[in-house]
This record gives C-alpha cells, sequence and structure tokens, in this order.
C-alpha cells in the first residue's frame, strides 16, 4: 500500500507520515525543501520525540521522498497510489493541485481502484478547497470518472508540534496527544484502516470544535503574548491576565458550540480545560511567533477568530476576549512575518479601520468592530502597564 504525503514538515512526519507508517503504508513523502528530501532518502527513517515526562521515541522506518517541483514524478506516484494526504498549509493547497490533477488523470486512464485525499489542514473544508483547484485544472472528459473514483473527504487534525531545533535535522519532537477525525461521508471505497483515525458522517461539528477551541485559544494567546513580550506559549499562558483572556475566549466560543451543537456543556469544559493544560506542556517550547503565524488567514473571516466572534454575537454572546485576541492580531509586527508585515504596511497606508475591515471583512458600523477597537485601545494600555511595572 503507497501512501503519498504531501509535506514532509513537522505535522508531515511527526503526525500524519507517523500514523500512515504504522498503518502498513509505504510512505512517500513530496516535499519542495531539496535538502529535507535528499536527508529522507538517504536515511529512509527517522525518529519521533514525545515531549513529556517519559521522552518515549518511535522509529519510523522505510519512509522515501521525492521533490514537489517534479511533476511527472509526483504525478506517477499519484497514479499507483492507496492513498493521498497533505499537510501544507492551507494556502499552498493551489500550490499542489496540478501535480494531483495530472496524477489523476494518468490513474483514470490506467485503474479502476478508488482514491482517497485528505487536506490535514487547519482550515474548514480543506479537501473541498483542493478538490476544487484539482477540478479547475482537469480535462471536462474525466470529471464525470474522477467524481465517481476519486473521494475528498475534508479532516480535522490535531497534535501541537512546535518548530524544531533539533540537530538531527530530521528527528521531530510532538506532543503525546493527537485527534484526526475523517468525514467517512465522502470516502470513495473502502475505509482506510489507520489506528488513531477517527471516521465520521458529519465534520462539522468536529472542526468547529477543534478550530474554535484549540485553535482559538492558541492564537489569543500568542497575539497578546507577542504584545507582552513572551517568547513561548508556555510563558505567555502562565501570565495571570494572559490565561483570563484565552479562558475567556473559550468560554465565548464553548458557549457558541454548546448552543449550535448540542455538546454537553460539562463535557465541552473538560475539553477546553485540557486544551489550557496542553498549553502549559514544559517539555514543548513552541514559539508565540509561529502560532500567530499568517495573521491574514487567521484574521480572514472563516477562521478561528472573526468567525466564531460573528456567530457569538448571533447567539447573543458578547465576544469581548475573542475581540481582545483580534485587536492583538493588528498589532502583531513579527518583521519575520510577511502577512504580519503586510497588515502594518496597511494599517500605515490605509488607516486601522480600512485595514480592520479588509482583512476580517467586519463592516466599520457593525458591532464586532466597535469591540475590537475598544479591545485595541485596552490591549496598548495593558501592554504599557505591564512594561511600566
Ligand atoms: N504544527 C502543528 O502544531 C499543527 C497541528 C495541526 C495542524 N497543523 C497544520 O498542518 C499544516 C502543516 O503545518 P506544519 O506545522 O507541519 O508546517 P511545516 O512548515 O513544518 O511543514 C510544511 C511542509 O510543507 C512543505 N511545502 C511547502 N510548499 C510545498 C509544496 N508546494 N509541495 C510540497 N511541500 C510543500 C514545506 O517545505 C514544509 O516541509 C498546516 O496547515 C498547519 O495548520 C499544524
Ligand atoms: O498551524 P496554524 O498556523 O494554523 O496554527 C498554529 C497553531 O495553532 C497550530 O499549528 C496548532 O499547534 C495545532 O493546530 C494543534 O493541533
Amino acid at each position: 500500500m503507497i501512501a503519498v504525503h504531501f509535506g514532509a514538515g513537522n505535522i508531515g512526519r511527526g503526525f500524519i507520515g507517523m500514523l500512515l507508517n504504522k498503518a502498513g503504508y509505504d510512505v512517500c513523502f513530496v516535499d519542495v525543501n531539496k535538502d529535507l528530501v535528499s536527508e529522507i532518502n538517504s536515511r529512509n527513517e527517522y525518529t519521533v520525540l514525545f515531549a513529556d515526562e517519559g521522552k518515549e521515541t518511535f522509529q519510523i522506518r522505510g519512509v522515501r521522498a521525492i521533490d514537489g517541483q517534479d511533476l511527472d514524478e509526483v504525478a506517477r506516484e499519484i497514479a499507483h497510489a492507496d492513498i493521498v494526504t497533505t499537510a501544507v498549509g492551507p494556502n499552498i493547497l493551489k500550490f499542489i493541485a496540478p501535480a494531483i490533477a495530472k496524477g489523476i488523470q494518468q490513474r483514470v486512464k490506467s485503474q479502476k481502484q478508488p482514491l482517497n485525499i485528505i487536506a490535514c489542514e487547519n482550515t474548514i473544508g480543506g479537501s473541498t478547497q483542493l478538490k476544487a483547484y484539482v477540478y479547475d485544472l482537469l480535462d471536462e472528459s474525466v470529471k464525470k470518472q474522477v467524481e465517481s473514483m476519486i473521494g475528498f473527504p475534508d479532516a480535522a487534525v490535531d497534535r501541537i508540534v512546535p518548530l524544531q531545533k533539533n540537530e538531527d535535522p530530521l528527528l521531530v519532537m510532538v506532543e503525546p496527544f493527537f485527534e484526526w477525525v475523517i468525514d467517512q461521508s465522502k470516502i470513495i471505497g473502502s475505509i482506510p484502516a489507520i489506528e488513531g483515525a477517527t471516521y465520521v458522517n458529519d465534520l462539522t461539528p468536529f472542526i468547529e470544535r477543534k478550530l474554535f477551541t484549540v485553535n482559538t485559544g492558541h492564537a489569543v494567546t500568542a497575539y497578546v503574548g507577542y504584545q507582552y513580550g513572551f517568547q513561548t506559549i508556555e510563558q505567555a499562558i502562565t501570565n495571570e491576565s494572559i490565561y483570563r483572556i484565552t479562558k475567556g475566549a473559550l468560554q465565548e466560543t464553548g458557549n457558541l458550540l454548546v448552543r449550535k451543537y448540542g455538546f454537553d456543556p460539562q463535557q465541552h469544559e473538560e475539553y477546553s480545560a485540557k486544551i489550557l493544560k496542553r498549553f502549559l506542556n514544559p517539555f514543548l517550547s513552541d514559539d508565540v511567533t509561529r502560532v500567530g503565524r499568517s495573521p491574514i488567514r487567521k484574521l480572514s473571516p472563516n477562521d478561528r477568530l472573526v468567525s466564531p466572534a460573528m456567530q457569538a454575537l448571533n447567539h447573543g454572546i458578547v465576544p469581548t476576549h475573542l475581540g481582545s485576541g483580534i485587536a492583538a492580531a493588528f498589532v502583531f509586527d513579527h518583521p519575520n512575518d510577511p502577512e504580519a508585515m503586510e497588515i502594518q504596511e496597511s494599517i500605515k497606508e490605509n488607516g486601522l479601520t480600512k485595514t480592520i475591515t479588509r482583512y476580517t471583512g467586519i463592516p466599520d458600523d457593525h458591532e464586532l468592530f466597535r469591540i475590537v477597537t475598544k479591545q485595541l485601545d485596552w490591549i496598548k494600555k495593558s501592554r504599557n502597564d505591564f512594561y511600566n511595572h
């Protein structure tokens, strides 16, 4: 069985590649980082280290990699694969679509075996987005055949994997916890037997619960933490004021999710508490700049901050703490983050009001706009108080 996985990065090696390998797949990574590709091919194995007291290690053996820029080779692999997965980042999905489209076109000509392509990205409907990019590139003549042979089930993935600072370039340190939930209703053919993956018939509650709890909490901690000068998530969440803001944001999203999906309030509170504990993991050193990376993506209307805040207001919940997270994202001026720099440029050129509306889609006469600007004043003041103490 062959698994083609796009993105041999942190989640690729430390989570999806590991589970596929354990499930018996011959894992072929596809990556544009040539050094990474050649390192994988020179050793054909790597180590996953659990970030906890036990520091358990796992050897992932028999893996290989190919260059993502070699469209012909990637297409050849896809034509014969038993599963395709991705962990490249939501903004990269459009760039991997040409190789997938080429592989699918070859495949439907030569065999009838169904294939499922699962995007494991932090976005709602990642596989559906990828499907749209791929379909844009398919010949009309094969689309009908592809519809019955190639599935694009959406998925929610959860495992914190920080940026790696190890001597061994392939070693990846991960938190022990993981969750991989896949939309079974969109699978074509038999369900892939992957130990640790959960199949559900309706993914929406699972992806919203994950994105609006883990990632919302993470983003609020990162953006407010950055303002206070903290380097890691653990340092930031240990600060009483940041803990209170993040917990407040999780209460807002929690109230929303409980009302929207009928989750048991007690169970949801336990879920949120467990997540806050994961942020406190002293064995993970997770930079606030990694967690806050790509603020334009994170501020977009369907992502972890604005979507739950808008939905909360529609359910009669006032999203003050989510408003703090959104506000802090507009003062996230990390020089190495091109999206952060673009936002700062926009503020300089067009002013704050236009910039907020441009990136979040929140009209300037909306209640959420008022909350965000009020929280921005508060963040600036509390940051000054923090530094003057
Ligand atoms: N790190 C986490 O804690 C975590 C957890 C859950 C989900 N995710 C999601 O997983 C995805 C990947 O995140 P990550 O932390 O592993 O990032 P990463 O940067 O460690 O890995 C991404 C990899 O994709 C490769 N890549 C970039 N463009 C490519 C292309 N065109 N073709 C093939 N490979 C390409 C990069 O070279 C890199 O090796 C993101 O969507 C992220 O939101 C991350
Ligand atoms: O990967 P991003 O940029 O969407 O979000 C940053 C983190 O919140 C994220 O990577 C988490 O660590 C992960 O989603 C945990 O499952």
